[in-house]
């Protein structure tokens, strides 16, 4: 087992390029499942989620091949299988987007209950009432699900939050029904216009994504495209709470501005100067941040994927800052975590009050999940001695070379083999 170790670390100076999203990344990885020709990938992020979505196409029939950092090439011609392999299934959240896929191109599927961070309950209800609304037939035994068709027709399907997954599982079972689809109340994500505009090259007729209404027109089949992933919007924003939080300088770069204006906008309301650059995004903190307050809510909203960071710079703003957490409803397990370093933290439901500014100390604490983990290692830049962070696995389903582009810009921070607490 490893564990990440970080040092109270000088004000982070320097740059950071931004990888392809991993949101954005699993779902066009699993859409690749609906091509009959060569697809070529690039800006593809080296993550362990991804790795686990390859290994599952390969388990379908697809043929995967690295070409090189960050460049795959695809083909999904003949397909084998329809069942996904528990053991890939179970280990993170996403494996569910083949679903829809799979019911397009095969007429079935069985999958058990996805896995993925420990951060609420996570139901699949909206993917399964879509997949019944375009015509499937659902049965769900001992946490198995099976579903099939003879044919998927297209249906006006109304979601009742605008969830990421159904949204994108629903548009990718949609692109090869008879007729059209209408999703209302589409979640308006840019991982789901990076999809769209995927899905397009390959020959899908989609508009409207970005927008709360998505329509989709079957065709009958797909080929194959080249496509880049968008950069990942959550990474950029972990950099820039992490040049804030230390009072340094970094510029972020390969960053789609527009893709994190609340996080730009909170960053600046704390005093940190952000300069946007084109594609790159310079921040510079500042010494005692004024109190901040966020509350999550789906795209264009503040994202729940970056409350923790958030609440790790909380530790020290000023005052008493306030974090409403709205999308999940467990997702302050990292709290305990910072408390364990000293933070002054009251949690109520789904709002936590954060006093600042606190001096944290060093400790052995739990990455509890993908952004916690993050979180932990923004807390640990600023917190006095040493701290150890465990179950790092979690981080590695969604930051590349992390540790990497920590110390690139004056983080002491290490990955080494932990003897356990
Ligand atoms: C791989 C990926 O892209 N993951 C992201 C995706 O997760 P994911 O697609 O799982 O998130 P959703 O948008 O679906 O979930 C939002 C809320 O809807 C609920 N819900 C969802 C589906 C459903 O069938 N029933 C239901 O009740 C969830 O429990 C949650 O409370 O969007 C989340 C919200 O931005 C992000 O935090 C995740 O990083
Ligand atoms: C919650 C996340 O991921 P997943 O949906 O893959 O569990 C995340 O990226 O923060």
């Amino acid at each position: 087992m490893e564990k990440i170790v970080v040092e109270k670390s000088p004000a982070l100076k320097g740059r950071v390029r931004i990888s392809g999203a991993k949101n954005a990344a699993l779902p066009i990885l699993a859409a690749c499942l609906l091509g009959t020709e060569d697809i070529y990938l690039e800006e593809v992020p080296e993550l362990q989620d991804v790795h686990i979505m390859c290994q599952v196409l390969e388990a379908l029939g697809s043929e995967v091949e690295v070409l090189g950092k960050g460049k795959l090439k695809i083909n999904s011609a003949h397909l084998k299988e329809y069942k996904t392999p528990f053991e890939l299934m179970n280990k993170m959240r996403a494996s569910f987007l083949v679903m829809g896929p799979l019911l397009a191109r095969m007429g079935k599927t069985e999958n058990s209950l996805p896995g993925g961070c420990s951060i609420g309950a996570r139901p699949i209800d909206y993917h399964l009432k879509g997949f019944r609304a375009l015509g499937a037939e659902i049965h769900e035994d001992l946490g198995n699900i099976t579903a099939s068709c003879d044919e998927l027709v297209g249906e006006k399907i109304y979601l009742d939050f605008p969830s990421v997954g159904a949204t994108e599982n629903i548009m990718m079972a949609a692109v090869l029904a008879k007729g059209e689809t209408v999703i209302d109340n589409a979640a308006k994500e840019p991982e789901i216009v990076d999809l769209s505009n995927f899905l397009r090259k390959l020959g899908a007729k989609v508009t409207g994504a970005g927008t709360s209404t998505i329509r989709i027109v079957g065709v009958d089949r797909l080929g194959g495209a080249r496509h880049a992933i968008i950069p990942d919007r959550i990474e950029a924003g972990t950099f820039m709470v992490a040049a804030a939080i230390t009072g340094g300088d970094v510029l972020v770069e390969n960053v789609i501005t527009n893709h994190i204006k609340p996080v730009i906008a909170k960053l600046k309301e704390s005093g940190a100067e952000v300069i946007e650059e084109g594609e790159n995004v310079r921040v510079i903190g500042r010494p005692l941040p004024e109190t901040i307050d966020i509350k999550t809510l789906p795209y264009p909203g503040f994202p729940t994927d970056m409350q923790a960071q958030f609440m790790a710079y909380m530790t020290q703003c000023k005052g008493s800052n306030v974090a409403i957490e709205t999308v999940f409803e467990n997702r302050f397990m990292h709290v305990e975590e910072f408390e364990k370093m000293g933070a002054d933290i009251k949690i109520d439901g789904r709002s936590a009050v954060v006093i600042g500014p606190k001096r944290l100390h060093g400790a052995h604490v739990h990455a509890s999940d993908l952004r916690a983990g993050a979180a932990l290692i923004l807390v640990g830049l600023v917190a006095e001695g040493k701290t150890h962070i465990h179950d790092i696995y979690h981080i590695d389903r969604g930051y590349e070379d992390i540790e990497e582009k920590f110390r690139n810009l004056g983080a002491v921070i290490s990955r080494v083999e932990s003897e356990e607490i």
